[in-house]
């Protein structure tokens, strides 16, 4: 079939004004947040229906044609980047939120409903949706589900497959499936949602999720502490759960507070500079639990883990003290970053980032490394910042080297080369770091029997 013939065959499946083949439609549509791989594809197609959606994939498997789901467009791993002349399937017109059910806390959502739009939902309905990071606002649950989408509240709260209580899914062959329907308990064999969440599309699309809600937190207070090393932040992290239930256990570098100091709209939390902070919440519900936290803090001020800090007692300095974390990502995106997404078990971290940054000091010592991420989590964000004076070109051949040391550190301390931005292109030739060949046969046969001539997301997660 020619491409010409293909476009005017999704016309006949969805509205054909929902069918879109301009420059710049396809540059939108066809790329995520990742700034390597110049999108490509034919076509952006945007079914309103599971109907039309499943007309969408029996097409393309009759006639062998890749599809690439596409939601906010905010991943980090090229997860949702069409380079291939593939077609586009955007959830952007299936975003409503379906039925509430009070007694199970749970919300009927589709692919395309925004994570903020979710969370506001939960909030006029008294309960709290608690996946949360800087992209919420444009981020989908689609999207969320297909990365398993992690954030700043996970050590609390978990990932987004902890709240995901049902889905709806269309496989490779155009089928629709209904997983799990919701259910608390459902010992009845394999739990195939699981398999759906955190695939990145690779073995079919999320058509509709259950999404679980839970109870609001109350009076969240926040506190930054400043540290004199990075490995002062363990026994901070230890001392404060052992005396309470922690929402976010954030670090950051100087380098990071530098950049967001830069800035001039967040103000600083205290007056000391110190070389790491570390950002943690909790809800202070009593005034015995902000006298724990305080006595923490003393405590840890003594033993010479921190030098200075602050508890936020206002929500506007608990959104001010989150804006130290929270606005990294997009604050450092202007020195085209090197990013990496890598975790170990909490206990090695400190030794993990050590290995790292010694490694990467020694052969390019003018390379700026950013460290932040969820530390409570044992997740580390790794951002070499581009020297001016290097070409783009030149700072990714180079960065192309540290991958490689990175991955091999990763692999000599059990880690993963992606706690949770997902594998995508970006991390597809170093999947062995992490997951056995036996491990990647087995991905692969599944793929195959939910996917067999492999449309969904083609060349994602492997070859
Ligand atoms: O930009 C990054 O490297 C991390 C983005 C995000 O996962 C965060 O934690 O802010
Ligand atoms: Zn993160």
């Amino acid at each position: 079939m020619t491409p010409d013939a293909v476009i005017a065959t999704l016309k006949t499946l969805v509205d054909p004004d929902k069918v879109r083949t301009d420059a710049e439609s396809l540059d939108n549509w066809g790329k995520d947040w990742t700034k390597h791989f110049a999108p490509a594809p034919l076509a952006i197609v945007f079914p309103k229906t599971v109907e039309q959606v499943q007309a969408i994939v029996r097409f393309a498997n009759e006639q062998k044609l890749a599809l690439v789901p596409s939601g906010g467009r905010t991943g980090l791993s090229a997860a949702a980047v069409a380079a291939n002349g593939e077609i586009v399937v955007s959830f952007d017109y299936m975003n409503q939120i379906g039925e509430f059910n009070a007694y199970d806390r749970t919300v009927v959502c589709q692919p395309g409903v925004v994570t903020a739009q979710l969370q506001q939902f939960a909030e006029e309905k008294g309960l709290y949706y608690p996946v949360d990071f800087a992209s919420a606002g444009s981020s989908q649950i689609g999207g969320n589900i297909g990365t398993n989408a992690g954030g700043i509240k996970v050590i609390r709260y978990g990932m987004t497959r902890n709240w995901v209580a049902g889905l709806k899914v269309v496989t490779g062959t155009g089928e629709l499936l209904e997983l799990n329907r919701d259910l608390i308990k459902n010992a009845t064999g394999y739990d195939l949602r699981q398999l759906f969440i955190g695939a990145e599309g690779t073995l079919g699309f999320v058509v509709e999720a259950t999404m679980r809600l839970e109870r609001a937190p109350k009076n969240l207070t926040a506190m930054v502490l400043g540290t004199p090393d990075f490995d002062s932040i363990m026994p901070v992290l230890h001392a404060f759960q052992d005396k309470l239930d922690l929402t976010a256990f954030e670090f950051f570098s100087d380098k990071a507070m530098a950049k967001i100091m830069g800035r001039g709209d967040v103000p600083a939390p205290f007056e000391t500079e110190c070389p790491f902070y570390a950002l943690l919440e909790f809800e202070a519900v009593s005034e015995d639990i902000a006298n724990d936290a305080l006595a923490t803090f003393e405590h840890c001020v003594e033993q010479g883990w921190v030098l200075d800090g602050v508890m936020s007692q206002s929500q506007q300095q608990l959104e001010n003290l989150w804006k130290l974390r929270e606005f990294i990502s997009e604050t450092i995106s202007h020195w085209t970053p090197y990013k990496n997404d890598i975790s170990v078990t909490v206990g090695k971290v400190p030794a993990f980032l050590h290995d790292i940054d010694s490694i990467v000091g020694e052969h390019y010592p003018d390379f700026e490394i950013v460290w932040f991420g969820h530390i409570g989590d044992g997740n580390l964000h790794l951002n070499i910042l581009k020297p001016e004076n290097l070409s783009k070109d030149e700072f990714f051949a180079k960065c192309a080297t540290v991958n490689k040391w990175v991955f091999e550190i990763v692999e000599k301390y059990n880690g993963s080369i992606s706690a949770e931005h997902g594998v995508g292109m970006t991390k597809r030739d170093y999947l062995t770091y992490s997951r056995s060949p036996e491990e990647i046969a087995v991905m692969k046969a599944i793929k195959a029997v939910f996917d067999p001539n492999g449309i969904m997301n083609p060349g994602k997660i492997f070859n």
